[in-house]
C-alpha cells in the first residue's frame, strides 16, 4: 500500500505516450550493504529498459535478488533511482515521486504498514488515503473484502492472520480506490488455491471493466506462463528477454523435458545410453531432469521401462518446455525459478 498523502486519481491520463502505461529507460540503482568504510555496493538494477502497454498482464520473472523488488519500488516512487527515466502514464516519476501514489495502487512483500489494523479498517483506509470519501470508501471496502471472500477476517488485525490470509487482505487494501495501474509484487505467495484463484478473478475482472493495467513481479515458471500476456525475464539486475510466454518458449521448441525418479537412488548397473546421459542431466536426489531431444527421451524411456533398471523406477514424465527452460537457454541458473 502506499501511504502518502491523500490524493485522488488523475481523471484522464495526461500526455500518455501511444498505448504506453509505463516506460523505463536505462534503469540504475545500486544498494549499499555493510558498514560504512567496508560497505559495498549491490548494483540491483543495471540498465533497465521495458515497456508495459496499456491494459496487459505483464510479468517481471527472475530469481532471487535479480532486482525485481528494486524495480518496482522504484516505479512506486519510494526509492530513488541513481539514473534512468520511468514515466507512467505520462508522468515523470523520477522527477515527481509522489505522482505513483496517484497512479498506481501497490502491493509489496511487506504488510507491517497494516498490521495494526484490522481488515476491514486496512481495507477503508486504503480509500480514505487514496482520497476516496468515507462512505465510498466503505462500500468499496465492503464490495472488495465481498468479492475476495475476506468478510469472516473483517475484525481481525492483520498482522495475526496466516501468511497466506495476510497476503490477501493486503491484495484488498490495494484494490480499493481503484487505479489504473496495479504493482503487485509476488502477491499469492503462501495463498491456498482458493485464494489464488480469488485474486487472479479480482485481476481479470478490473482489466476486463476498467482496463487496468497490472504488472506483476513473480518468480513462480507456472503462475507466470497462466496469466502473462507479456513477460521480461531479470537475471543479475538485467533484462535478458522480454516477450509473451509462447514466443519465449518457442526458444526451446524442439526439447522436451524427460524426469526419472528413482525409487531409492538410481541402480549401480545402468544401460548404457541412460548412464552416458546421466552426465547431462541435474540430479537432485532421487530425481533426474534432462532436457533433450523427443527422440532421445523416447530411446531412454524405452530403455529403462524394457529393462532391470525399470525395477529401481518410480515415476517418470515427459513434458514440453516451460518458461525455466526457455530461462535456462537464456542463460539463467538452474534451479533459480521456482516450478
Ligand atoms: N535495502 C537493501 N540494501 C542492500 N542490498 C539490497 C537492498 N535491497 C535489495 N538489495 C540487494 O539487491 C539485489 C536485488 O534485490 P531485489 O530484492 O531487488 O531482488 P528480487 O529479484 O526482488 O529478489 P526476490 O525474488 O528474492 O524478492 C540483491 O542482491 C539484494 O540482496
Amino acid at each position: 500500500m502506499s501511504t502518502q498523502t491523500p490524493q485522488r486519481a488523475p481523471q484522464a491520463p495526461e500526455r500518455a505516450r501511444g498505448d504506453a502505461c509505463c516506460t523505463v529507460r536505462g534503469l540504475v540503482k545500486s544498494h549499499r550493504s555493510g558498514r560504512r568504510g567496508r560497505s559495498t555496493e549491490i548494483r540491483a538494477n543495471d540498465g533497465i529498459s521495458l515497456e508495459v502497454r496499456r491494459g496487459e498482464i505483464f510479468g517481471l520473472l527472475g530469481p532471487n535478488g535479480a532486482g525485481k523488488s528494486t524495480l518496482v519500488r522504484q516505479l512506486t516512487g519510494l526509492l530513488r533511482p541513481d539514473a534512468g527515466a520511468i514515466d507512467i502514464l505520462g508522468h515523470d516519476i523520477v522527477a515527481h515521486p509522489e505522482r505513483a501514489a496517484r497512479l498506481l495502487g501497490y502491493l509489496g512483500q511487506e504488510s507491517t504498514a497494516l498490521d495494526e489494523l484490522t481488515v476491514a479498517l486496512a481495507a477503508e483506509t486504503s480509500g480514505r488515503l487514496r482520497g476516496l470519501p468515507v462512505r465510498q470508501a466503505r462500500s468499496e471496502r465492503d464490495a472488495v473484502l465481498a468479492e475476495l471472500g475476506l468478510e469472516t477476517l473483517a475484525d481481525r488485525p492483520v498482522g495475526r492472520l496466516s501468511g497466506g490470509q495476510r497476503r490477501l487482505a493486503c491484495f484488498a487494501a490495494a484494490l480499493v480506490g481503484e487505479r489504473p495501474l496495479l504493482v503487485l509484487d509476488e502477491p499469492t505467495t503462501g495463498m491456498d488455491p482458493v485464494a489464488r484463484r480469488a485474486v487472479w478473478a479480482a485481476v481479470d475482472r478490473r482489466r476486463a471493466d476498467h482496463g487496468t493495467t497490472v504488472l506483476l513481479v513473480t518468480h513462480n515458471v507456472i503462475e507466470a506462463e497462466t496469466v502473462l500476456d507479456r513477460v521480461a525475464v531479470l537475471d543479475a539486475g538485467r533484462v535478458i528477454a522480454c516477450d509473451t510466454p509462447g514466443r519465449l518458449k518457442a526458444l526451446v521448441d524442439g526439447r522436451v523435458r524427460l524426469e526419472l525418479v528413482w525409487r531409492d537412488q538410481a541402480p549401480a548397473e545402468l544401460p548404457p545410453a541412460v548412464a552416458a546421459a546421466a552426465s547431462r542431466a541435474r540430479i537432485a536426489g532421487r530425481r533426474w531432469t534432462l532436457r533433450t531431444t523427443p527422440e532421445e527421451a523416447r530411446e531412454l524411456v524405452a530403455v529403462v521401462t524394457a529393462g532391470p533398471a525399470f525395477a529401481a523406477l518410480d515415476d517418470f514424465t515427459l513434458a514440453t518446455p516451460t518458461l525455466e527452460d526457455a530461462y535456462l537457454e537464456l542463460g539463467g541458473r538452474e534451479g533459480g525459478l521456482a516450478q
